[in-house]
């Protein structure tokens, strides 16, 4: 059917048709329309919405990203006829009963999704099919490689290039704000690219954010890791391994990490920044993505293989995921504990010890510190202040303030105090569960959103003492997250029956 192009700001890969149109084209909302223009030979397909008003029946509106191919001008004569379905349907449907993906249909999938062929719906129906069937170890390399070819590389001169990666899962994980200056101080390059929150409430990239913009060109990740040794940025804005974010939005609202995906998002991210030696943190415990240390251990020799297949040395360290990292969850307050901690403060000891650990072992591996003393010479670069003066340099290269402070960011306006209900230990601190609390008070879109715990697990209360803080940034989510969090009592004070209905209110 010949129609006439009216060009429309919206920002998903597809059409709007007139409802008459679409019925003599036999075309229903989410099919596929391929739409040509027949004078300069260009085509593109797209996802068909209707409409009975917003247009009239002859005309065809082409969102922003379809017409970054097809190149039209308003009032364009186009051809449009329906599209085939993409082969990556069939190879979707195949994981779903059961069967393994092949090196070319994983490509076929990626770039699909890469060029936003396949719709949200059908990217989710990939992602659960994975979840539940499983990848492995050749489709997780084929996954990779395919996430790494279809985006941009850097290619550094100056070697070894250093990375790590925590796989997530436990709650104010805000190691990368330490480990980064301390690799990068030590005179290693790290390119760092991280993913926003998956299953949590605030990812590197979101933290990051706080303090300097993070999305970049790969060009302009390199031009500044050349420069000062170190850059966060935001993975799903460089165009390295572009299909890694476009997956993961579909993973967030189920808080699910598909492990062959998430071995295949984390290799992906450290073999497109040409990583030599990668340091893998897999935090272990109740309530994260892996509970036992069995299967971290498991987890650990896959990312090995998986680094030996690719050419990169990787180390995996298996990390306390019992309990939160520091005592935050959210952005600002993530970026204001680890910032404190680069500026000198000697707590929290949880967030040094494992930010220094994992520093170490970067620093073992490349050579910068002898066998066993990485830990030492991690220590010595945060408490000599050259952490912190590299944290400056990579703010500023990105856009920051260079000479922000810990006291500068603040928490959401709007708090709530969550007290013990009686005198006793706290004896349950529920990842899980804290992390919906934090997302319900609206992080890490919020940045001032989150949660202080004040009482970790194990600490001696007295009834009305303050266990942990709710920030928001607006009333209303605050509201929410204290009415959801009465009913999942996400904290345990021994002493207290095991379980009650309904149960007991805070005070
Ligand atoms: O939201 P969950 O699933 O906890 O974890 C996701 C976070 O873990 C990784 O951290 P990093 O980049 O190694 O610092 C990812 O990049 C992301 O920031
Ligand atoms: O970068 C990451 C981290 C955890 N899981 C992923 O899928 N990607």
């Amino acid at each position: 059917m010949k129609l006439t192009v009216k060009l429309l700001d919206i920002a998903n890969r597809g059409v709007l048709l007139h409802s008459t149109d679409a019925q003599a084209m036999r075309i229903r909302d989410g099919d596929r329309v391929l739409v040509a223009d027949e004078v300069t030979g260009k085509a593109a397909q797209g996802h068909v919405d209707t409409t009975g008003s917003l247009i009239e029946p002859g005309v065809i509106g082409i969102y922003r990203p379809l017409n970054a191919t097809l190149a039209v001008d308003e009032g364009t004569p186009v051809e449009v006829r329906g599209a085939e379905r993409p082969a990556s349907l069939s190879h979707i449907r195949k994981k779903m009963d059961g069967g393994r993906f092949t090196k070319d249909e994983t490509f076929d999938i990626v770039r699909d999704i890469v060029s936003e062929t396949l719709a949200p719906g059908e990217i989710t129906a990939y992602v659960t099919a994975s979840y539940i069937n499983g990848l492995d170890m050749d489709e997780v390399e084929y996954l990779t490689r395919a996430m790494v070819d279809t985006g941009d590389r850097l290619r550094f001169t100056r070697h070894p290039v250093v990375d790590k990666h925590s796989i997530g899962g436990v709650p104010g994980n805000k190691i990368t704000l330490l480990i980064a200056p301390i690799i990068a101080a030590s005179g290693l390059l790290i390119p760092k690219t991280s993913s926003r929150a998956i299953t949590g409430a605030g990812g590197t990239a979101d933290l990051m954010e706080v303090l300097a913009p993070v999305s970049f060109s790969a060009t302009e990740v390199q031009q500044m890791t050349e420069k000062v040794g170190g850059a966060i940025v935001w993975g799903g804005a460089t165009n390295i391994a572009p299909a890694d974010d476009k997956i993961i939005t579909y993973e967030y609202p189920f808080r699910i990490d598909a492990r062959g995906q998430m071995i295949a998002s984390v290799m992906a991210k450290k073999f497109a920044v040409g990583a030599n030696l990668v340091v893998i943190d897999i935090p272990v415990g109740r309530n994260t993505k892996i509970t036992t240390v069995q299967d971290g251990r498991k987890l650990a020799r896959e990312f090995i293989e998986l680094g030996e297949r690719l050419g990169m040395r990787v180390e995996c360290a298996l990390s306390y995921g019992e309990s939160l990292v520091g005592h935050t969850i959210g952005p600002n307050l993530e970026v204001r504990e680890a910032l404190a901690v680069l500026e000198g403060a000697a707590a929290p000891n949880s967030l040094i010890q494992k930010s220094l650990s994992l520093a170490g072992i970067a620093l073992e591996m490349a050579g910068k510190a002898a066998q066993g003393q990485g830990y030492q010479a991690a220590s010595e670069i945060l408490r000599s202040g050259k952490a912190l003066e590299k944290m400056r340099q990579i703010i500023e290269i990105q856009g920051g303030d260079p000479v922000v402070k810990a006291d500068d960011i603040v928490a959401g306006e709007y708090r709530f105090d969550v007290r013990a209900p009686h005198d006793g230990y706290v004896i349950e601190l529920n990842n899980s569960a804290l992390v919906t609390l934090a997302r319900l008070a609206g992080s890490p879109y919020d940045h001032g959103a989150g949660l202080e715990i004040h009482a970790k697990k194990g600490t001696r209360v007295k009834k009305g003492d303050p266990i942990f803080t709710i920030y928001a940034e607006r009333e209303w989510r605050l509201e929410r997250a204290i009415e959801v969090g009465r009913t999942l009592m996400p904290v345990v004070v021994e002493g207290m029956v095991l379980e009650r209905i309904p149960p007991e209110r805070w005070v």
